[in-house]
């Protein structure tokens, strides 16, 4: 069967990359002009998965991805990747002084930052949807920046390679999917990601959830909130945790969990793969 996944398009991201490294070139690969509207594809079933970015090594996370996972809970987290992401300037200019504006996702603009300000100073620079829909504003005095991929897909020129402030940057993507897309049980250890909304916005009620895996000796390696979007000042928590949602401890530690907290969304467990690894 040749699966049919979503992901951020136009073809030539880094959500694109993602998918080659997962599931190969054969699968059938279906953009969308937005994270949101991958993972509705996902939900509604008109493809089997997608693959959307979730964290960045040095600008966090995407929230686009958590906020739009916690309204489709029949989602899960089946795979995990770690993608280096090395960002290229490209457009036909040939000296920075020419350059006015600079296109770029948002993300990738505030990774090379650094860099812009260094070299381009004062520039202007405009968010796009994706790095390779910042492609399509390229002219006489504009740039943009995506990966060297990308430029070779479109038939562009790299004005600049590596303009990435942290020389480490990468970017972990996770497919997800309605349906197992294997028969076989995630391996043991790995981790589990978790998302959920506390009872009460009152002391001690956060505590009562960390103090259940502290119990357990369950590592947190991380937890963020977001806001629930309907009442300021009211959150939802997203939380990694180490060891698999089926195995123990996890497994109890979560059934104690789900018995303290209003709603909890097990995202999926999975382990952490490496481009290229
Ligand atoms: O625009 C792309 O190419 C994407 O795949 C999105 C995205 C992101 O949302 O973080 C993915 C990797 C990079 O961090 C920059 C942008």
């Amino acid at each position: 069967m040749i699966l049919r996944v979503a992901f951020l398009g136009p073809s030539g991201t880094y959500a694109e990359e993602a998918t080659l490294a997962l599931l190969g070139s054969k699968c059938e690969r279906l953009a969308h002009p937005s994270i949101q509207g991958t993972l509705r594809a996902a939900a509604a079933g008109e493809v089997d998965c997608a693959v959307v970015p979730v964290e960045n090594a040095v600008e966090g996370t995407v929230s686009a991805t958590l906020d739009t996972l916690w309204l489709y809970p029949q989602l899960r987290v089946r795979r995990a990747l770690v993608l280096p992401v090395r960002h290229c300037l490209i457009g036909p200019v040939q000296h920075p002084a020419d350059i006015q504006a600079v296109y770029s996702h948002p993300q990738a603009l505030a990774q090379c930052q650094g860099w812009l300000e260094e070299h381009l100073g004062a520039v202007e620079r405009i968010p796009t949807a994706s790095t390779s829909e910042a492609l399509r504003h390229i002219g006489a005095h504009t740039a943009a920046i995506a990966s060297e991929r990308a430029a070779r897909l479109h038939g562009l020129s790299v004005i600049f390679r590596a303009i990435n402030d942290h020389p480490d940057n990468c970017t972990r993507f996770w497919l997800v999917s309605e349906k197992p897309l294997t028969e076989t049980l995630p391996p043991p250890g790995g981790c589990t990601s978790i998302a959920f909304a506390l009872r009460r916005n009152q002391p001690g009620v956060l505590h009562e959830v960390l103090s259940i895996f502290a119990r357990y000796s369950i590592n947190l390696a991380k937890i963020e909130s977001r806001p629930t979007k309907k009442v300021l000042g009211e959150y939802l928590f997203f939380a990694d945790l180490e060891g698999g949602a089926e195995a123990e401890p996890v497994n109890t530690a979560l059934r104690q969990v789900a018995a303290v907290v209003a709603e909890l969304n097990i995202l999926g467990s999975y382990v952490i793969e490496q481009c290229g690894g």
